[in-house]
């Protein structure tokens, strides 16, 4: 198969979806890789790694697409990146449909088949291309929080651990899966006072046993919230519905219970966010202020330290991308229950039926959609 790996154009986005590593798999298989000159250097890569591995490099952005069937890639198409789609490729990569209409409108309008990271399932019903990153965003979530409660940040001027004689600041993160847990972990490890909400007991339970009661778990309900916003310095926003646009959880009235200089992170971003006031932010400019609060609401946090995610990230993509140029993306498919789901638009339709919802529109079931 022509495989492409062009290279991100999203703002800051130093992420590259295959590695040298990744480049030599397939060549060996007999596919034949193209790498758009300097994709990889944002992680280390250089091209003479990937000409090493077998694959080729290509200046030229227009033959790369033009010559490509299935194009790798990690943020979502940029608008002109959507321009070049057409019905011959197949796109793997972030898409996170249900916050972007116009995205979902041109690749519906490109004919593409559009396959997403972060619809594919796992046995244990985790989605495992969403997981590295979310470690990864969890993580960061934290140190742009803890940044951002500075003075000079339009923050509190609150230390997270505090000082012998001075209480710790207090993290509420909202939703407790993946992001949540690694938000927690770290504001643990920096001496936070830290409570993490979820609307499932289950979870909350894996987190008590876990953490021995060193991090409080609290059911989320619209008292929980409203605790959380009149007491917490920093709130980090980590929900999920899988495909759905995110639940706005935290109101625009209730930032004025929240003590002045006070810091929400909107990890949950990508899928619209789950703060009223949220907006999707830059690294460039990754924070703004509404009534007093600090707002930190970068949409790819794990492109600021692309060496680690980018390794993170691709050793969890690889086996599917395997699948994809070895059997198609049809059987491929077909094959894997798992990886059905990540079918998000194909021949002009929505396959993912929460993306639909999102807009109102039909959605067709990914298991006719792979036997057309
Ligand atoms: N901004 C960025 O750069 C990145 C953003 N993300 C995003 O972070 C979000 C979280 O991802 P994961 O942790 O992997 O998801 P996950 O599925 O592991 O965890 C989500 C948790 O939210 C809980 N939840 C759902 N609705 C809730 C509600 N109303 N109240 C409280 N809890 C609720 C679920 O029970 C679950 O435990 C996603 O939107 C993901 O796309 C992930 C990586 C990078
Ligand atoms: C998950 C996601 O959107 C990211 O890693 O950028
Ligand atoms: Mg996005």
């Amino acid at each position: 198969m022509r495989i492409a790996v062009p290279k991100e154009i999203k703002n800051h986005e130093y992420r590259v979806a295959l590695t040298p590593t990744g480049a030599r798999e397939l060549a060996g298989r007999g596919h034949q890789v193209t790498v758009q000159t300097g994709a990889g250097e944002g992680a280390g890569f250089h091209d003479r790694d990937y000409e090493a591995a077998g694959a080729s490099v290509e200046a030229d952005v227009a033959l790369l697409w033009q010559n490509a069937e299935l194009i790798l890639k990690v943020k979502e198409p940029q608008a002109e990146e959507v321009a070049r789609l057409t019905p011959q490729h197949t796109l793997f990569t972030y898409l996170h449909l249900a916050a972007e209409k116009t995205l979902t409108q041109g690749l519906m309008e490109s004919g593409a088949t559009c396959i997403a990271y972060e619809t594919i399932t796992d046995a244990k019903g985790g989605l495992p291309l969403l997981a590295p990153m979310s470690t990864v965003a969890g993580r960061m979530a934290v140190q742009a929080g803890a940044h951002s409660l500075e003075k000079a940040q339009g923050g509190a001027g609150v230390l997270l651990p505090g000082v012998p004689g001075v209480a710790p600041g207090k993290v509420t993160v909202i939703g407790g899966g993946v992001v949540g847990e690694n938000a927690a972990r770290m504001a643990l490890g920096l001496g936070a006072d830290v409570t993490i909400l979820d609307k499932s007991i289950d979870r909350l339970e894996v987190l008590d046993d876990r953490y021995q009661g060193r991090i409080k778990t609290v059911y989320s309900t619209a008292d929980a919230l409203d605790e959380a916003a009149k007491t917490a310095d920093m709130i980090i926003g980590a929900v999920l519905i899988p495909g759905a646009a995110a639940p706005k959880l935290i109101t625009r009235a209730m930032l004025s219970d929240m003590q002045p200089g006070s810091v929400l992170v909107d990890v949950a971003i990508d899928q619209g966010g789950c703060f009223e006031t949220s907006r999707p932010t830059t690294h460039a400019e990754p924070t703004y202020i509404v009534d007093g609060i600090v707002h930190y609401c970068v949409a790819n946090m794990p492109g600021a330290v692309a060496r680690t995610s980018t390794l993170g990230l691709t050793n969890a993509t690889l086996p599917f991308v395997l699948a994809l140029a070895d059997k198609g993306w049809q059987r491929a498919l077909r094959d894997n229950p798992h990886f059905l789901p990540g079918l998000n638009v194909h021949n002009g339709q929505v396959t993912y039926a929460a993306v639909a919802e999102a807009f109102d529109l039909e959605s067709v079931d990914p298991a006719d959609a792979v036997n057309q």
